[in-house]
């Protein structure tokens, strides 16, 4: 039996990448400081791999895997022609000032973000593998076995868009280039070089294939014929109809999750009678509690029924780009919840623990063994995971509906709102400064007292709500000074949340979170915004948003307790926020906006769970919701804007206003809302705020004159993409402004 992981997190323990990726865009270092720090951080990565049968190559990444198989591929949009190498790279990822960033969107149903590639019948294809073959030279050079990960054809495929040319043909098109790339891999690297080609589309099933199955067949036939020991990995859920037809193929092996898609085991049969190596995903890549092994073993053994140990290789059940470095750096937390903790360091060493029980016996490892098992009892009983008040709260059924339907309560809000047509407003979050990140830093340690931290968010509030009433925006926010995070804002303050100190995972790009842990029951223990709301609604006469995050995401955005299913926990999170709302009507906060920014990543990948994701936590969201007496008017945000699929939920969340993130993406995306004759209010974003540019009045307007042609003025708001958080002060200003100018205009002729 062997042992293997799908992929590494690269960021780095100390998150090395994301400061070397930002000082080097900052022009603050060279290129030569950047790679030398890449490769460091991948000989590290390494050495942490060093018992497993390979070494992960081509998971590092300057930006996103899908990004540099586009950039290999020789993918590039025509706005970047003139462009080469990292310019050109960057530029897709993060715009340039020769045109716009390419769209980003959720990697499945991950936080994990990727850069979609634009596909055009007129592009040339000119391959450049470099990224690859450097990384794969230096493992061999220090020792190592490299195996290959690369985002499969199919998922490559199926992820882009495609800007010009008819599908069949780019599809053609794309395929070539990718065979091509395969080619140039065997003859820069040799023959029977291990690529493991992760295809995580197939655990969709495979309806949403363009081909016939006999193409894909094809597909994988040729590659092996090129030299490749080929396999091919799924994760997240099972991809049994893919595996049918995999197993017919040439490849050497398969790799399934068998824990997010435990009904991968049906097709262990199949998988016995091809013959192949099955990379079998028995250790969680996605969640960070320690392994069961007396689980795994069991799990183990239904899959040896079956498969050959000689055929089996032991893996995770997907790249752990998912969960931290390791857990060795956390000094802070409570030793007995951090003791239950595994994040990608120490799931490798359960891999290597289960392999040499499996073939030593357990006897041989007794120590260890037990450890394990002991703390999974303590975890199981431990009284800090359980509070009975809070279970019997969740537990009563309760009405989730508000009271007066959104026709009337729009009418009342109009009334006393009385805002303008258009109304300007933003998404929350305004620039966190250095200031502001020390002053967090220093309270936390110690060094500034309460009342000096409360002081400078204060003054931050101020001077943010002093400048919007400057620009003339109509509706404020306080700007969110006081949230690092936003999930982790409201985890720490609700019991049943721990925090990590360096428990970084990857969103895109250099952007990293460090989600909560929810180990035990939730309650809210203090209100939580009020203090800010108040104070920045003091300083206007204009409506202040009051900010919250939706339960939803609350739970999405966390590692969850996996002793109670989700919508349990996830009721329990909504019952805090039901409270929040009603302290924030209670304080004169007349717009609440509940975020549910993460709504969507959590549906399931496989049509048939789909109802019932929806039901609980459309539900929760309703719970959370209710509360809101018909003059409150409930927004909600959302980071995307693709709704077809879910847009009769969204209609059922009953939020009076939603904000959506349309920016990168083509307002024809609108038009579903026009379709069902969604009757609420909607702002869909007027410019990206993922990117540094700045946007013109003209570029605006534009924007907002055509999602007039699809929504009628009177639903619409105005208002950027996303949070600004993440964006400069410097670029937040101009923006704001521009926007703000752009609607006067378009006002003005309406
Ligand atoms: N209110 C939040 C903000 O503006 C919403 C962000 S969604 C990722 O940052
Ligand atoms: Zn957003």
């Amino acid at each position: 039996m062997s042992i293997s992981i799908l992929g590494f997190p690269r960021i780095g323990e100390h998150r090395e990448l994301k400061f070397a990726l930002e000082s080097y865009w900052a022009n603050e270092s060279s290129l030569e400081e950047l790679e030398s720090l890449a490769q460091s951080l991948r000989k590290k990565h390494w050495e942490a791999q060093k018992d497993l049968d390979f070494v992960c190559i081509n998971d590092f990444s300057y930006y996103d895997n899908v990004l540099d198989l586009a950039y290999a591929l020789g993918v590039k949009p025509k706005r970047f022609k003139d462009l080469e190498g990292l310019e050109l790279y960057f530029a897709m990822a993060r715009g340039h000032k020769n045109g716009v960033a390419c769209a980003m969107t959720k990697w499945f149903n991950t936080n994990y973000h990727f850069v979609v590639p634009e596909l055009d019948i007129d592009n040339k294809y000119i391959l450049n593998i470099d990224f690859i073959t450097k990384q794969y030279k230096e493992a061999l050079q220090l020792g190592y076995t490299p195996k290959i990960s690369l985002i499969g054809f199919f998922t490559f495929f199926h992820l882009s868009h495609i800007v010009n040319g008819e599908k069949q043909e780019v599809f053609e098109q794309v395929k070539t280039a990718y065979l091509a790339l395969i080619d140039a891999l065997v003859s820069a690297l040799g023959k029977e070089i291990v690529i493991e080609f992760s295809e995580p589309i197939f655990a969709l099933g495979l309806d949403f294939l363009i081909c016939e199955t006999t193409t894909l067949k094809n597909f994988y036939n040729t590659l092996v014929k090129k030299g490749v020991k080929a396999i091919v990995s799924t994760f997240f859920e099972h991809s049994c109809e893919a595996t049918e037809i995999l197993s017919q193929t040439e490849i050497y092996g398969i790799g399934l999750d068998f824990l997010y898609g435990s009904k991968n085991l049906n097709s262990l049969d199949t998988l016995a009678k091809s013959g192949k190596a099955v990379f079998a995903g028995i250790i969680d890549g996605r969640n960070i509690w320690i392994s069961n092994l007396e689980e795994k073993l069991a799990l183990i053994e239904k899959i040896t029924k079956k498969i050959p140990q000689n055929k089996l290789t032991l893996t995770t059940s997907c790249s752990l780009l998912h969960i931290p470095y390791s857990k060795n750096t956390e000094s802070k937390m409570d030793s007995e919840i951090l003791s239950w903790l595994s994040f990608s360091v120490e799931k490798i060493a359960e891999l290597k623990l289960l392999n040499q029980v499996l073939k030593d016996g357990i006897q041989n490892h007794k120590t260890q063994w037990e450890h394990y098992i002991t703390l999974n009892q303590t975890r199981k009983n431990s009284l800090k995971i359980h509070n009975k008040e809070v279970q019997a709260r969740a537990n009563s059924t309760q009405e989730a509906k508000r009271n007066v339907s959104f026709k009337e309560r729009i009418k009342l809000q109009q009334e006393i709102f009385n805002l303008p047509l258009l109304p300007t407003t933003t998404i929350g979050s305004f620039p966190q400064t250095k200031e502001i990140r020390n002053a967090r830093k220093d309270y936390k340690s110690g060094k500034i007292t309460q009342e000096i931290y409360t002081q400078i968010i204060k003054d931050y509030i101020k001077d943010c709500v002093q400048f919007q009433e400057e620009i003339g925006l109509d509706v404020l926010v306080h700007g969110e000074p006081e949230r690092n995070d936003m999930v982790e804002y409201f985890g720490e303050q609700l019991s049943g949340f721990v925090f990590s100190q360096n428990g970084w995972v990857q969103s895109y790009g250099s952007r990293c979170v460090k989600p909560p842990i929810i180990y035990g029951d939730v309650a809210r223990l203090q209100p939580m915004t009020i203090q800010w709301s108040v104070y920045a609604q003091s300083l206007t006469q204009k409506i202040m948003k009051g900010m919250l995050t939706g339960p939803v995401t609350i739970l999405n955005w966390s590692f969850v307790r996996d002793d109670l299913p989700r919508s349990s926990v996830c009721k329990q999170i909504a019952l805090g926020i039901a409270d929040e709302i009603n302290d924030l009507q209670n304080a004169k906060i007349r717009i609440i906006q509940v975020d549910e920014a993460a709504f969507k990543e959590g549906y399931p990948l496989r049509k048939e769970n789909i109802r019932e994701y929806e039901e609980w936590a459309l539900y929760c969201f309703r719970l959370a919701t209710r509360i809101a007496l018909p003059q409150t008017q409930i927004h909600t945000h959302m980071c995307y804007s693709a709704f077809n699929d879910i847009i009769k939920t969204i209609e059922a969340m009953d939020a009076d206003v939603i904000t959506i993130e349309t920016a990168r993406n083509s307002n024809k995306l609108l038009r579903i809302f026009q379709e069902v004759g969604y009757d609420k209010q909607i702002g869909p974003g007027v410019y990206d705020i993922h990117s540094p540019r700045i946007p013109s009045v003209a570029e605006i307007k534009e924007q907002i004159q055509a999602i007039l042609e699809v929504l009628p003025k009177e639903q619409v708001w105005i208002n950027p993409d996303c949070g600004l958080k993440t964006r400069k002060y410097e670029e937040v200003k101009p923006s704001l402004k521009n926007m703000v100018e752009a609607t006067k205009e378009i006002l003005q002729n309406l």
